[in-house]
């Protein structure tokens, strides 16, 4: 299996391994550097798959035979040659502010110094018009949240999901409701790959790490995404959620929802988030994603494409 060396990419990996051993396989880590690890330019610049196109490359020649990545990294054209076999049970996919003293992002007084790198946690940021200083960050999440307790910092926003597998919750200080900062399509999911003519491990991860209902909110939150034409770099946030609902014969059924926003920013700098949402039977996840992102079109989200 590869991964990237990082702490949170291990512990990723080491729990589809622990799956897959569980289930009678034998497995073998290998570590692959990708330039996102060995660059500190903000993703935007460096390009689409910065994380995971040398796993992908790996998968390909033969070096290893399942890559782990997560999924809000992987780019939303399908790739040739793999398979998506397996997308475990989703974590938590809201995202968290770890600040100094406790605070939380109501409390933090006008001018504090708010760090990330995401155009799309800044956009929400700005948004919400709390006069916060956004600093463009990058690193590992404990170079992130170096920053809050050295005082370089008031607070960082990270993937809560990140914090949870590294067994860090304890520093944050409020889980963000989706209201105020929807997180990136598919944030808090894995998305698991192998080699599209290898059946045996196709086989093995569909059956050992496959969440159906992950699968069908992170296809609604990526398909918006691609409907957009933008990346994970993009100022877009997505969340499905699968809920129960009654069909016309008063019948319990699953049915997805989805929230999505997409950010315009206006000539004097304003940041003003786009906001559109849908409901629509499970098995029609991608067209519900193509829905929520013509309605978003429909209102303005043509400027939000990569790089701007
Ligand atoms: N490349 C950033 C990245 N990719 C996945 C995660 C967190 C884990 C997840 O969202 O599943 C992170 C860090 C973060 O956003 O705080």
């Amino acid at each position: 299996m590869g991964t990237r060396a990082s702490k949170l990419a291990l512990a990723q990996t080491g729990t589809v391994a622990a799956a897959l051993e569980a289930a009678g396989a034998t497995v073998e880590i290998v570590k692959v550097s990708t330039p996102g690890d060995r660059s500190s330019a903000p993703i935007a610049e460096i390009g689409v798959g910065v994380f995971t196109s040398a796993l992908r490359e790996a998968l390909l020649s033969g070096q290893i035979d399942v890559a782990v990545h997560s999924y809000k990294d992987l780019p939303t054209a399908p790739q040739d040659g793999l398979s998506l076999a397996g997308v475990p049970q989703r974590e938590d996919p809201r995202d968290a502010l770890c600040a100094r003293d406790g605070l939380t992002l109501g409390e933090l007084p006008p001018g504090s110094r708010i760090g990330t790198g995401a155009p799309r946690r800044t956009a929400q940021l700005k948004a919400l018009g709390l006069g916060l200083e956004i600093v463009p960050i990058r690193g590992n999440i404990d170079t992130r949240l170096g920053k809050v307790t050295s005082g370089e910092l008031d607070a960082v926003v990270l993937a809560r999901a990140g914090l949870s597998r590294l067994d860090k919750l304890a520093v944050v200080t409020e889980t963000l409701d989706p209201i105020q900062m929807l997180p990136a399509p598919a944030q808090g999911a894995l998305a698991v790959e192998c080699r599209a003519d290898d059946v045996d491990v196709e086989h093995l991860l569909h059956s050992t790490v496959d969440d159906p209902t992950t699968r069908a909110a992170v296809a609604a939150e990526r398909s918006m995404l691609a409907a957009l034409e933008a990346g994970c770099s993009a100022p877009v946030g997505a969340l499905a959620e699968v809920v129960e609902d009654l069909d016309e014969n008063g019948s319990v059924v699953e049915r997805i929802s989805l929230r999505g926003t997409a950010a315009v920013t206006s000539e004097s700098g304003a940041v003003e988030m786009l906001r559109a949402s849908g409901v629509a039977d499970i098995g029609d996840a991608e067209k519900l994603g193509r829905m929520v992102a013509d309605e978003l079109l429909d209102l303005g989200a043509g400027a939000v494409r990569p790089g701007t």
